[in-house]
């Protein structure tokens, strides 16, 4: 009997690097199945929360982020060192078939030394900016996953013709909708009410909680509910900031159950992480993005400024204060919410730019770079 076909899935330590390798390996064993995907993450908590449920095989790396500090920088590279040896041994244990970088810090190790060997490797690049990790592994690479055009142009000559617009990996059932009603009950929230729903990605985002706490302080929701994706850290802050507003609410820390979510949403606030850019697309919600604010780059502004060109979605710089924030939020908002014509145009619009099929076109190209 012809042995699996191992393919490693390279990163982690948020959910916009784990949640696209996850469709990837549910697509490829679509494809193939008898593909053995196995993940080589990081050793935070939430890599575990996110890969324990999903049944696939993972291996925590002791790889930590670089900070830009003396402590820091050497803590890394010996995280680096460590991490070297421990993929030496995989590669050498597991013979993978071929490599996907999934981005960030978690995928350079794996990516580089497989090349190296002459595994065939790619990477998963969903943001429009490459970060640092992908142009590094840009040079050894065969292919660049992308989601947006507009990534041509943050990279050299020599890795353009690498780039494949395969868009951002969803998980495939976040791409087939459960019925509305359906996925309401499960979330605990009133069928009958519109839905706007606030997330800050898979840990959170704490400016993004307080703008919207301190906005419906303000404002009544006729009609309306809120879903709040706190994440973990902030759940019990943004819980006892519903107490006293009288807003139909319901606060849940994390969920991987997105499908449902979305399935639910008539209209979110949230982070432009290439995961959520590429769930609101392929589910054609019109939203309002609040970038994260403290990357160099700016990345998520970007990624942004996709859906707004497209007229998908508003874009509302957070200004890391909670009362500015609110008072810009506030007339958007109430705009939004009672205008169901234009929700419609921006859902519409949205989904027009969506990839709905970017996993399984991921997982082709791999597995025709493995075989
Ligand atoms: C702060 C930061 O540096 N974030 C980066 C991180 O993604 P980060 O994880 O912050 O954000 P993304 O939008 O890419 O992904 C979030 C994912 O978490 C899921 N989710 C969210 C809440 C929840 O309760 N349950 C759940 O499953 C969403 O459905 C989505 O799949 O990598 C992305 C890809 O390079 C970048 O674009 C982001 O800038």
């Amino acid at each position: 009997m012809a042995e699996p076909l191992t393919i490693f899935l390279a990163g982690g330590g948020t959910g916009g690097h784990l949640y696209p390798g996850i469709a990837v390996a549910e697509a490829m064993r679509a494809v193939l199945p008898d593909v053995r995907p196995v993940f080589l993450c990081t050793q935070r908590e939430i890599d575990a929360v996110i890969l324990k449920p999903t049944g696939f095989e993972f291996i925590p790396q002791p790889i930590v982020p670089p900070v830009s500090s003396v402590g820091g920088l050497l803590k890394f590279y010996k995280s680096w060192r460590e991490t070297k040896d421990l993929v030496k041994q995989l590669l050498t244990d597991r013979r993978p078939a071929a490599v996907l970088g999934l981005g960030g810090y978690a995928a350079g190790v794996a990516v580089k030394k497989a090349a190296a060997q002459g595994i065939p490797t790619a990477v998963l690049n969903p943001d429009v900016i490459p970060g640092k990790a992908n142009k590094f592994l840009m040079s050894v690479v065969k292919a660049v996953c992308c989601q947006f055009e507009a990534t041509s142009g943050f990279v050299g000559s020599s890795a353009r013709g690498k780039l494949q617009m395969t868009g951002c990996p969803i998980r495939s059932d976040i791409t087939a909708p459960p019925p509305r009603d359906e996925a309401a009950k499960r979330l605990g929230i009133d069928p009958m009410l519109k839905t706007l729903v606030v997330t800050g990605a898979s840990l959170g985002a704490r400016t993004v909680n307080e703008a919207v706490l301190t906005m419906l302080g303000g404002m009544s929701l006729r009609g309306w509910q809120v879903l709040h994706l706190s994440g973990r850290e902030h759940a019990d802050a943004v819980r006892a900031g519903y107490r006293d507003l009288s807003v139909t609410s319901r606060v849940i820390d994390f969920t991987p159950a997105m499908a449902d979510v979305w399935a639910a949403t008539d209209l979110a606030i949230s982070r432009s992480g290439a995961s959520s850019c590429a769930e609101l697309t392929a589910c054609g919600i019109p939203s309002i993005l609040m970038p994260y604010p403290y990357h160099r780059d700016m990345h998520q502004k970007v990624n942004a400024e996709q859906l707004v060109s497209a007229g998908g979605a508003v874009l509302l710089d957070d200004e890391k204060d909670r009362a500015k924030n609110a008072a810009k939020l506030q007339p958007v908002i109430e705009q939004l919410m009672y205008d169901a014509g234009k929700r419609q145009k921006m859902a519409d619009a949205a989904k027009a730019i969506g990839k709905p099929d970017a996993a399984e076109r991921v997982a082709r190209l791999l597995v025709g770079l493995a075989s």
